[in-house]
């Protein structure tokens, strides 16, 4: 790559854009509500079960003017959802800065196994075992998000839900490829668990981004 480009990607002023989509959040405590996708690859935290394995590469996905990628949200929504990928492998106080300017909400999704950038209004973090949340990440969670694939992942959620802030909001979420199997365990877990709730990847079931 040439070091012009490098340059800008260290200042955040260029990312490799995986794509764009404006769509509905499907997941945890925003469910619902429209929302601008900006899905940065490259991740390296290797989730057997992860549903973007195209994001991994990097090197697949072009650098991207941040300016122009604020500029195609500006037109479309007033909350931008950061994606991956994991986009805490970039600088992202250039690109949070840029969208809060321009009055628009900033929400990340991301596994919190790099260091902490940007300005958030919204912050979901949804650990993993093979690459856990640095210690600094944990007290900016305003959601924690734990994927169940199987029975030994609720002991797992519990021990991550020790690291976060007491107000920080606990959701439970089927991993898709168990989710009969799964979501069944996960409704008598919150019922017996209350503090936690259930979230489903609404848009998996609506056919939507
Ligand atoms: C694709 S990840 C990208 C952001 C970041 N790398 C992360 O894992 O948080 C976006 C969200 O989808 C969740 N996810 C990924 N694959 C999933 C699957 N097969 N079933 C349920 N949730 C999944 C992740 O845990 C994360 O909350
Ligand atoms: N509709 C929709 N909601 C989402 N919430 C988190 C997503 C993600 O991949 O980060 C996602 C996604 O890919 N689509
Ligand atoms: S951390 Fe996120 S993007 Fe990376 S492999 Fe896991 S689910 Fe996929
Ligand atoms: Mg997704």
């Amino acid at each position: 790559m040439k070091k012009e480009v490098q340059d800008l990607i260290d200042k955040g002023e260029m990312l490799p854009l995986m794509e764009e989509f404006y769509t509905i959040q499907g997941e945890g405590a925003h469910t619902g509500t429209a929302a601008y996708f900006i899905r940065i690859g490259g991740c390296d935290v290797g989730c057997h079960w992860c549903d973007v394995k195209e994001s991994w590469n990097a090197k697949l996905h072009p650098p991207t003017a941040t300016d122009t990628i604020v500029a195609h949200a500006k037109a479309y929504a007033n909350t931008v959802v950061i994606t991956g990928g994991e986009p805490l492998m970039w600088s992202l106080d250039y690109i949070t800065n840029q969208l809060q300017k321009n009055q628009i909400k900033t929400h990340i999704e991301t596994s919190g196994a790099y260091s902490f950038s940007g300005v958030w209004d919204w912050f979901c973090l949804s650990p993993k075992k093979t690459k856990l949340p640095l210690a600094e990440v944990y007290p900016e969670a305003d959601e924690l998000k734990m994927i169940i694939h199987n029975n030994s992942d609720f002991e797992f959620a519990e021990q991550q839900a020790k690291l976060v802030s007491t107000d920080c909001k606990l959701y439970l979420q089927p991993e898709w490829s168990k989710r009969d199997k799964m979501t069944p365990l996960i409704v008598d877990y919150v019922m017996k668990n209350p503090k936690w709730k259930i979230s489903l990847q609404t848009h998996k079931y609506l056919d939507i981004p």
